[in-house]
């Protein structure tokens, strides 16, 4: 049971991001550079460095949004019989969708809000999408709702015009319902009052618990030694030059 608990989820090596801006004379960003790290089940591996380092980058990099310049990048998927391990660099398109609904979430800071669907629907989506019947995805979507201390009033409502905080604990919930066992956070208490970020630790505590893996940004430093299980310190741009 140890073992399985601390079996390895993600293994990127040698991994590197450049941009090319084509719009100003093709001028090369490096960002990211021979980045080696492992994330294990139980694991709270926390981004740390200063603005620009590209902790955000590196999150996009893990998601599939931004392709890695250089290195590799491999998830473990747990959903299916055979090979495990995924090359995310070299994925096609499809494998990447599997992926991200089975095997790796993603909690940005902002809720990509879904026209004329209430907070509910958005919240229980990934979990329907697993597989889950409509009636128990909506049941642990009002579970993690009620724990976010988002009023009932607005379960019903598209959150598009909701608060800061109400959009980023939809989103939270959006992102912890579908089981993940990989889940990367962007700052996901940035908008969030005292009372929402301990509710916000504790969710992210079950879920190291429950052995899955967790790569995250947290500015808040409180939160960040609440969570951290490791920290990733990430090279200024100046030092890659
Ligand atoms: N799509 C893009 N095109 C060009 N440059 C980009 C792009 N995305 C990020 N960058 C650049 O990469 C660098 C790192 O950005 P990133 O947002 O990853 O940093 P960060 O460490 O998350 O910063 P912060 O803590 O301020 O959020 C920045 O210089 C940024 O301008």
């Amino acid at each position: 049971m140890q073992a399985e608990h601390s079996q390895k989820l993600v293994e990127v090596r040698g991994l590197g991001k450049m941009f090319t801006l084509h719009n100003q004379g093709g001028i090369r960003l490096p960002v990211l550079r021979a980045m080696d790290f492992d994330a294990a089940r139980g694991e709270c591996l926390v981004l740390s460095g200063p603005s620009g380092t590209g902790k955000s980058t590196l999150l996009r990099c893990l998601y599939g949004n931004y392709l890695a310049t250089e290195g590799s990048i491999r998830l473990r998927d747990t959903s299916t019989e055979g090979e495990p391990w995924v090359e995310l660099t070299q994925a096609p398109e499809q494998r990447v969708l599997k992926l991200r609904r089975d095997v790796i979430g993603y909690v940005s800071q902002f809720l990509r809000a879904i026209p004329r669907v209430g907070a509910l629907d958005v919240v229980a989506d990934p979990l329907r999408q697993r597989g889950a019947s409509h009636e128990e995805a909506r049941a642990r979507a009002a579970d993690l709702l009620a724990r976010l201390n988002l009023p009932r009033r607005l379960w019903d409502l598209p959150p598009a015009t909701f608060s800061g905080g109400e959009q980023q604990r939809v989103n939270i919930a959006r992102g912890l319902i579908g089981g993940h066992p990989i889940l990367l956070l962007d700052e996901p208490t940035a908008s969030l009052d005292a009372d929402n970020r301990a509710v916000v630790v504790g969710l992210i505590r079950e879920a190291l618990a429950e052995g899955r893996a967790l790569i995250g940004i947290f500015h808040d430093e409180a939160v960040r030694d609440a969570v951290a299980t490791r920290l990733l310190p990430l090279q200024p741009a100046t030092a890659l030059a």
